[in-house]
């Protein structure tokens, strides 16, 4: 990418504003200040990944895009494996770019509880309109394939609500390798859409350069401390004075960074994500799901409570999905082709926490699931089983260790009124927010309506980390909306103003 830098010598920069990190909040926050003349840093832990480059091969692809090679989970009972990007760009790298807004009901529902002011679904409209714009988002063109019309069929045999999903593409090939980083570049990512052209308008990013922490001062943000890895892999110090700071490191390194800061105050503790459970569908005739696009429907009809959709699917990620459970699930590997990968999430009622560990990179992450979670967890699978049978699956396996899995329709009400076996239910997932809620609703409110840490004049959050709670539907459009409003709000609100209401906050 044209205006990445490397370092060859120790760094200190100065700059209006530094924005830490490059995904789907940073690079609409550069968006909005190089469109207005301001002079950005933007400092990025991972590398850029371009199209050019794009491994077919998963295991080369996690190592380059994903954060730990794709091995990160939240603890709990059980674990919730959660998967994040770290590359320029960060998780609109290996997405599967599906755009969708969140709920109308939601947004009125958050503004109210946590009093967040001008944050009517109306006043966002602006917001998301710019989201849509930016990735175009779009039906995919061409053939949907049969794993896609597994979900229609199934759905539509049962009377449900499915629908098509919109995706921020542009002349999709079908590649099928959008967790690898699209290899035509037409999805449109961070690194396609947003980046290029703030680097135009003369925004530095600095990739592979991770930020430790914020120095604050009297109430204001002085300095971003970050080391920078240069070709040889030796790692140097870069310091970024700037008049604004934005931390956009995603839902679990942007709280990490503030607590780190000496930032606590309601930081961190109210991570929410989408549970997510799997199940794998036998069919007797091929699916061949790896020649098609990802599903590109969606079971809609219990939204935004429950959604059902479909997993990209090669056969080296199949065969990962399997190797937790070789033993029983390993014969399946040879009927890959026969098979589907589909998946179940939930708007949960538990919470998370995100707590940074001295002298270690990665922040510890727990997630509980609240009891009501357990039992959604069950209905969505028992239902996830219903529509794959409805569809004509000859044999369901949901992800749950050592389970035999259901060779009829009869079977799959195991779980709705028996709870899921905790300790042997898989959990994992992509959607990870609401750690630094904003609001003016003191007591869980760690920033305020419009982004910015409390009691501190220039500092602001713009990434999942904002959304209140779980949207219930992929959430990229709604974070890159939110961040487009704090950019905005962050321009609009002088200096003295932000003053004066940080030094209120710190009464
Ligand atoms: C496999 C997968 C599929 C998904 N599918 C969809 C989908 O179809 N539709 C959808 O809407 N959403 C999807 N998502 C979720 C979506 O991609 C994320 O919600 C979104 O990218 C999060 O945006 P963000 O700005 O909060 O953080 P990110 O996009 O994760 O960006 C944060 C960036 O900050 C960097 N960073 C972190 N710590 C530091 C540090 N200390 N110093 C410097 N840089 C740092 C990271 O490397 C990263 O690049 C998916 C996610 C995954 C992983």
């Amino acid at each position: 990418m044209r205006g990445t830098f490397r370092l060859s010598s120790e760094l200190q920069l100065e700059a209006d504003a530094v924005i830490i990190g490059s995904g789907a909040g940073g690079a609409s926050v550069a968006d909005v200040l190089t469109a207005s003349g301001l002079s950005v840093v933007m400092l990025e832990e991972g590398k850029h990944v371009p199209s050019s480059s794009a491994s077919p091969v998963a295991s080369e692809a996690f190592a380059a895009a994903w954060r730990s090679g794709g091995l990160t989970a939240a603890f709990g009972q059980p674990p919730i494996a959660y998967a994040e990007g770290r590359c320029v760009g960060g998780g609109t790298e290996i997405n599967s770019a599906i755009a969708q807004r969140a709920d109308n009901y939601l947004i009125d529902q958050w503004r109210k509880v946590y009093k967040i002011e001008n944050f009517t679904p109306d006043e966002l409209t602006q917001y998301y309109q710019r989201a849509v714009a930016t990735v175009n988002a779009s039906l995919t063109p061409g053939p949907v394939g049969r794993a896609t019309d597994i979900l229609r069929q199934g759905g539509d045999v049962l009377g449900w609500e499915v629908s098509e999903l919109k995706r921020g593409q542009r002349g999709c090939k079908g590649a099928n390798r959008c967790a690898f980083v699209c290899p035509s570049g037409a999805k449109q990512s961070m690194a396609v859409t947003l980046l290029p052209k703030a680097i135009d308008r003369g925004m530095r990013l600095f990739a592979q350069t991770r930020v430790a922490k914020i120095r604050l001062v009297n109430g204001r943000a002085t300095e971003v401390i970050a080391r920078s890895w240069d070709v040889a892999g030796q790692g140097r110090s870069i310091r970024v004075k700037a008049g604004m700071v934005f931390v956009c490191a995603g839902a679990i390194h942007t709280p990490a960074i503030l607590r780190r800061s000496g930032l606590r105050e309601r930081i961190g503790n109210t991570l929410r994500v989408h549970p997510t459970i799997k199940a794998t569908a036998l069919f007797d005739e091929p699916v061949d799901a790896h020649r098609s696009r990802l599903p590109l429907t969606a079971v809609t009809e219990f939204m935004p409570e429950q959604r059902i959709g479909g997993s990209v699917f090669t056969p080296a990620l199949f065969g990962l999905s399997l190797a937790g459970d070789w033993i029983n699930r390993g014969d399946l590997m040879q009927h890959w082709r026969f098979c589907g990968s589909y998946y179940g999430m939930i708007r949960p009622r538990g919470v998370g926490a995100v707590r940074p560990l001295p002298g270690i990179n990665e922040p510890l992450v727990r997630f509980t699931l609240a009891p009501e979670d357990w039992i959604a967890l069950g209905q969505i699978l028992t239902r996830l089983g219903q529509v794959m049978f409805a569809a004509g699956a000859r044999k369901v396996f949901p992800n749950i260790f050592g389970h035999e899995g259901w060779t009829s329709p009869d079977q799959v009400h195991e779980f709705w009124d028996n709870p899921l076996p905790k300790r042997q239910t898989n959990l994992m997932t992509v959607h990870l927010f609401s750690s630094c809620p904003p609001g003016e609703h003191r007591d869980v409110c760690a920033v305020d309506s419009y982004g910015r840490v409390r009691g501190v004049e220039n500092l602001f959050v713009a990434d999942g980390s904002l959304i209140p709670e779980a949207p219930g539907v992929n959430p990229q459009m709604t974070i890159m909306a939110l961040a487009f409003r704090v950019a905005e709000a962050a321009l609009s609100h002088s200096v003295k103003e932000r003053a004066q209401s940080a030094a209120t906050d710190r009464r």
